[in-house]
């Protein structure tokens, strides 16, 4: 048999991205497995950020919203997301949360769909998702109704009362990927729209936006693009919603912010989508962020993040028998995103022991250790590293520690 060490050393050699790695700040000995929740550092950002306080705010003050191009930041960022993710230009914004986005994105379908009362979704659903559903429903005084159904039951559940459908590409938890051609397409058949939430998706898997005839989609800018921790997130609109009601009605999403009109106009094109002011500074580390994934091979990315989590999963395959872990995610690369998840009942315990061994993974309650795979700063060889290092985390029982058992707030 041959040996899996020099296997993976073999495949470093020849890995085409390799040489990305470089590009982040990451300390040596660090297994980092939590890209799916906050992408790393890049290096660039350090420069870029400090250029951006000290010339562009220190200097040019207030100037900067015109000559350092503040004021066009969400639609040019937006414009480089769209590459990535198979929309044209003038289709996506970089600006506000995720969370404030599904809010503009379902709210702006609704008011397409007039007469619907329903916006669906699964059950399992990332929280924020499904609790911005429920804000709108208590926000409409019950005339619409946040409708969740089990995840294999929402097709079934497709029927002329749906205005919006809202699904996440990627399950935070299990990594499954939906079909996002065909269910647009089956939600389309009985006239509903869909918002794709892509948190788990944009950076990690490759996504093709107009291809799939998306309606509206969402997604985070602090995952897989690396924009920093509270990164401004990002919203789709085909052009072919460009006149949707826009609810956040704020002024930077006028047609004219700067004649101050007394009434609401609401911009022509996607800029109607943005609401304030942008958060300057973590616009300008996004775009490093994306800056960087639109400089890597999508469909290299893609293969070696398929790669390395079927090599994962085999590696695991003795830790499950012997040590209780169960995967949750599909064994096949291609119904799987970024990410490779197991459920294990002492999970929590385990991530906080696998820190004190320099592996940061994370937890997802009741039982889900997640381990996210970034194929610009992991390694083939971190997989087997991880195995190892899991493996003596669960011979040597360190997580049966009484500080473990202590649930911290944040995990
Ligand atoms: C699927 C999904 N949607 C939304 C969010 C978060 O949204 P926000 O950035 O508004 O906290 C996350 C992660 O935090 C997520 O995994
Ligand atoms: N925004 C955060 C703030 C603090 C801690 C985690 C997050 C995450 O993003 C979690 C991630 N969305 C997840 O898929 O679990």
């Amino acid at each position: 048999m041959t040996d899996p060490c020099s296997t993976l050393a073999a495949l470093d050699a020849s890995d085409p991205l390799a040489g990305f790695r470089d590009s982040f700040a990451l300390r040596p000995g660090l297994l980092y497995l939590d890209g799916n929740s906050l992408g790393a550092l890049p290096r660039a950002t350090a420069a870029r950020l400090a250029q951006a306080v000290s010339q562009e705010w220190g200097e040019g003050l207030i100037t900067s919203w015109l000559g350092a191009g503040w004021s066009t930041a969400p639609a040019r960022i937006g414009d480089k997301i769209a590459r990535l993710l198979g929309a044209g230009p003038g289709e996506i914004v970089a600006a506000d949360s995720t969370s404030v986005n599904i809010f503009k994105a379902l709210t702006a379908a609704l008011s397409l769909r007039p007469g619907r009362p329903v916006i669906l979704s699964e059950a399992t659903n990332f929280p924020t998702d499904v609790y911005m559903m429920q804000g709108i429903e208590a926000f409409s005084g019950g005339r619409i109704r946040a409708v969740t159904v089990a995840p294999d039951d929402i097709v079934d559940r497709l029927d002329q009362d749906v205005a919006v459908l809202l699904l996440t590409q990627v399950h935070y938890k299990s990594g499954r990927v939906r079909d996002m051609a065909e269910i647009t397409r089956r939600a389309q058949a009985v006239g509903a729209l869909v918002v794709w939430d892509l948190s788990h998706s944009s950076g990690a898997v490759e996504v093709d936006l107009n291809g799939a005839n998306a309606d509206f989609a969402v997604g985070c800018g602090y995952k897989f693009l690396n924009g920093g921790p509270g990164a401004p997130a990002f919203l789709f609109a085909a052009r072919r919603h460009h006149g949707a009601t826009p609810v956040l009605s704020g002024w930077f999403g006028h047609a004219r912010p700067f004649a101050f009109e007394e009434d609401y106009a609401a911009a022509p094109g996607i800029e109607r989508f943005l609401c304030g002011t942008p958060p300057v500074l973590g616009l300008a580390a996004l775009e490093v962020g994306v800056d960087l994934m639109l400089s890597a091979d999508m469909a290299q990315v893609r293969r070696k993040s398929m790669q390395m989590g079927d090599i994962l999963i085999q590696l695991m395959k003795p830790l499950c028998a012997d040590h209780g872990f169960c995967l949750i995610s599909p064994e096949d690369g291609q119904a799987r995103g970024s990410q490779v998840a197991y459920a294990h009942p002492q999970g929590y315990e385990i991530v906080q022991a696998l820190k004190a061994v320099d592996v940061i993974a994370d937890f997802r309650a009741p039982d889900i250790i997640r381990f996210g795979l970034t194929p610009l700063y992991l390694r083939y060889a971190d997989m087997a590293d991880l195995v190892d290092r899991i493996g003596t985390v669960c011979r040597t029982r360190s997580w049966d520690k009484p500080e473990y058992r202590e649930r911290a707030a944040v995990t």
